[in-house]
C-alpha cells in the first residue's frame, strides 16, 4: 500500500537519517527540488549513503531524480540505481523520458546483477502536457507501478493559481485517476502544502480519495497519521464489507443474485466493493 509517500530534502541529514521512523508506507529521498543546485553532488551521496546502511523496514524508498534534460539526471540514475532503490520517482514526467530510463535501469540491472525490471517507476505528472500523455506514459514502461500528482508545477505551468479548495486540479486528479484504474497502477494526490493546516488536510484527504486517488504525498511528518487514516478503511467500511458478504453469501444459498440489506440493493458490483474493502483492510493490517 502506497497510502502516505513523504517527501524528505535528499541534503538534510538529520531528516534523512530519521526518515525510516516517521510512519510513511513510503519515503521519497529528493534530489531534485528541494535541493539548491550546489548542494546536488553533496545529496546524492547523502541519499546513496542511507540507502546503504539504514533500515527502512517495510517502507518503499523512492529517490526523486533530477530532470535526465540534463546531466545530473544521468549522474543521479547511475549513483542511485546501483544501490537498489525501490523506485525512481521522475519529475515532470514524458514518455521519452520513462522510455530512457527504463532502459538505462536495464542496463544497470544487468550490470549489477539484479533482476531485471526490479526498480520500479513512479512518473511525475506535473506539466500540461504529461497531463494530456498520461495514459501513454504509464504504458510506456511495465515498471511504471504508481503516478503522483505534482499539482504546484502544473499550476505553474498552466499559469493558474493554486488554492486550498483544489477547484482548479479537480481535472488532473480525475483525469490521472482514469487512467490510473485503466492500467492498474496506484494514484497518489499533490502534496498539501500548508503544515499547519490540519483540518484543511484531512478534507483535502478525504476530496482526492472521494475520486478514487489512492494515497497522497507528504512534505511534513506531521501530516503522516491523517493520510494513512483517511486512505486506510474505516471500521465502519469493514464492518459493512463484512455484512454485505455474510449477506451475499446467504442470499446464493437461497438461489438469489440480488436482493436489499438496510434498505438499498445488493448485487455483483457492491460485492466487488465490500470484497475490496476486505483485501485493503488486510493489506494495511486491519485484519
Ligand atoms: C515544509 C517544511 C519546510 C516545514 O518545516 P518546519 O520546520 O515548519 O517543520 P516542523 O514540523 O516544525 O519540523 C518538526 C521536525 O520534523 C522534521 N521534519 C520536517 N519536515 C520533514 C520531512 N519532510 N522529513 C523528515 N523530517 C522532517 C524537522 O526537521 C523537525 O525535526 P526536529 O528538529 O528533530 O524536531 C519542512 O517540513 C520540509 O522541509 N519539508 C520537505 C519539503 C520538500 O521536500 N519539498 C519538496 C517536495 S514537494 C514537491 O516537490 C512537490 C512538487 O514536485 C509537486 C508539485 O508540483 O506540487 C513540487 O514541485 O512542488
Ligand atoms: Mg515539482
Amino acid at each position: 500500500m502506497r497510502r502516505s509517500m513523504l517527501f524528505i530534502p535528499g541534503n538534510n541529514p538529520s531528516m534523512v537519517q530519521n526518515s525510516p521512523i516517521l510512519g510513511a508506507d513510503s519515503i521519497i529521498l529528493d534530489l531534485e527540488d528541494a535541493v539548491s543546485i550546489d548542494e546536488k553532488d553533496a545529496a546524492r551521496h547523502l541519499v546513496r549513503n542511507a540507502l546503504l546502511s539504514l533500515d527502512f523496514g517495510d517502507a518503499e524508498k523512492v529517490v526523486r531524480i533530477n530532470s535526465i534534460a540534463t546531466e545530473l539526471g544521468y549522474d543521479d540514475i547511475d549513483c542511485i540505481a546501483r544501490v537498489k532503490p525501490d523506485a525512481i520517482l521522475v519529475p515532470k514526467a514524458s514518455e521519452d523520458a520513462i522510455e530512457e530510463i527504463d532502459e538505462l535501469l536495464s542496463t544497470i540491472e544487468r550490470e549489477e546483477g539484479f533482476k531485471l525490471g526490479s526498480i520500479k517507476i513512479i512518473p511525475l505528472i506535473e506539466t500540461a502536457f504529461g497531463l494530456e500523455d498520461v495514459f501513454n506514459i504509464v504504458k510506456s514502461s511495465k515498471r511504471v507501478k504508481a503516478v503522483l500528482l505534482g499539482a504546484e508545477d502544473l499550476t505553474a505551468d498552466m499559469e493558474i493559481k493554486r488554492t486550498k479548495e483544489g477547484e482548479e486540479i479537480f481535472y488532473a486528479r480525475s483525469r490521472i485517476v482514469s487512467v490510473c484504474k485503466a492500467l492498474k497502477v496506484d494514484a497518489i494526490d499533490t502534496p498539501f502544502t500548508d503544515v499547519n493546516d490540519f483540518d484543511g488536510l484531512l478534507k483535502d484527504c478525504e476530496k482526492a480519495k472521494l475520486i478514487g486517488m489512492t494515497g497522497k504525498a507528504a512534505i511534513n511528518p506531521r501530516q503522516v497519521d491523517i493520510i494513512n487514516e483517511v486512505f486506510s478503511p474505516s471500521l465502519d467500511d469493514l464492518k459493512w464489507a463484512t455484512r454485505v458478504i455474510e449477506a451475499y453469501e446467504e442470499a446464493q444459498r437461497e438461489g438469489k443474485g440480488v436482493f436489499s440489506l438496510d434498505g438499498k440493493m445488493v448485487d455483483a458490483p457492491i460485492l466487488a466493493r465490500a470484497k475490496n474493502v476486505i483485501e485493503k483492510a488486510k493489506a494495511v493490517g486491519l485484519i
